[in-house]
């Protein structure tokens, strides 16, 4: 059965009321009145505000949503199932779509990923917006290193597990990055979308799509700062040994309100490992 269609006059009619705020039964009255079926009336309101939506999007310039990972459902489960261990629940927020993690890592991966690492960290660097190269930046203040996918018997692990819990194939993620931040250092807001407007987004772009989600994984417990916070909702997460954030971003645009930052570290230092993953495969 084809669904009802609105006239184009209704339709118009119906987009007016919905950005003026109005009620949803005032919306529906005139065309129950009208002989409309309760469930097509409102099917019919809603497609006419979504095709509003839409091409109002795309006439704005808005790149469009894509698929994301949705690990757990708004008051869900307490528990996820990550495979070789439970993950607890213990903050979510829908916009930005953010979930804190309890218990993603055993102390002893944090212990032996910081150990992996240790040899291997360089000054961090930030993506050059017209190359798309590595480039040293004050605002990212850390050191690090990445790993490949798995580089290790560790690594591959832990990929596995997040692939599992945010049930996203593996191959469409990034290895493992490690930041060290001393005191002092920190991540300035920024978002982890390439933007598609800049020239050096393109190379990344090319390798497996736009970055969708991003996992950040604590490996120790600071003494005092180095949360991770997301200014545009006044929202900060505490650096938790074994604990992460996720959180997710279904188009490149700062609506999605994933601006976020790593707070400076005030007193002890500060580890995390960050996975990222992708729209499509990543090689
Ligand atoms: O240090 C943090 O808490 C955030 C790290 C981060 O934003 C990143 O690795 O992209
Ligand atoms: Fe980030």
């Amino acid at each position: 059965m084809t669904a009802r269609q609105l006239s184009a006059e209704r339709e118009q009619w119906v987009v007016e009321q919905a950005m003026a705020g109005a009620d949803p039964d005032s919306v529906l009255k005139p065309l129950r009145a009208e002989g409309w079926d309760e469930q097509a009336a409102i099917d019919a309101v809603q497609a006419a505000v979504s095709d509003f939506i839409e091409r109002n999007a795309q006439q704005t310039g808005l790149p469009r949503p894509v698929r994301v990972p949705v690990p757990a459902e708004p008051n869900g489960a307490t528990l996820l199932d990550a495979g070789d261990r439970q993950v607890q629940v213990l903050a979510s927020l829908m916009l930005p779509r953010v979930l804190v993690l309890g218990g993603l890592l055993a102390d002893d991966e944090c212990d032996a990923l910081i150990e992996l690492a240790r040899a291997r960290l360089r000054r961090s660097t930030t993506v050059d917006p017209e190359s798309g190269g590595d480039q040293v930046h004050a605002d990212r203040t850390s050191r690090g290193t990445c790993f490949t996918r798995g580089q290790n018997a560790l690594c591959a692990r832990i990929e596995a597990r997040i692939a599992r819990l945010l049930d996203w194939p593996l191959d469409h993620g990034e290895g493992l990055q490690i930041l060290n931040y001393g005191p002092g250092a920190e991540y300035r807001p920024h978002h982890d979308y390439f933007d598609p407007a800049e020239p050096g987004s393109q190379v990344h772009l090319a390798r497996g799509g736009q970055r969708v989600a991003s996992v950040v994984m604590y490996l120790n417990t600071p003494k005092r700062g180095g949360a991770t916070t997301f200014p545009d909702v006044h929202f900060e997460v505490a650096a938790v040994k074994g604990n992460a954030v996720f959180f997710s971003y279904d188009r490149a645009h700062p609506m999605t309100r994933t601006l976020h930052a790593g707070a400076p570290v005030i007193e002890g230092e500060k580890w995390i490992a960050t996975k990222w993953l992708r729209e499509g495969r990543h090689d």
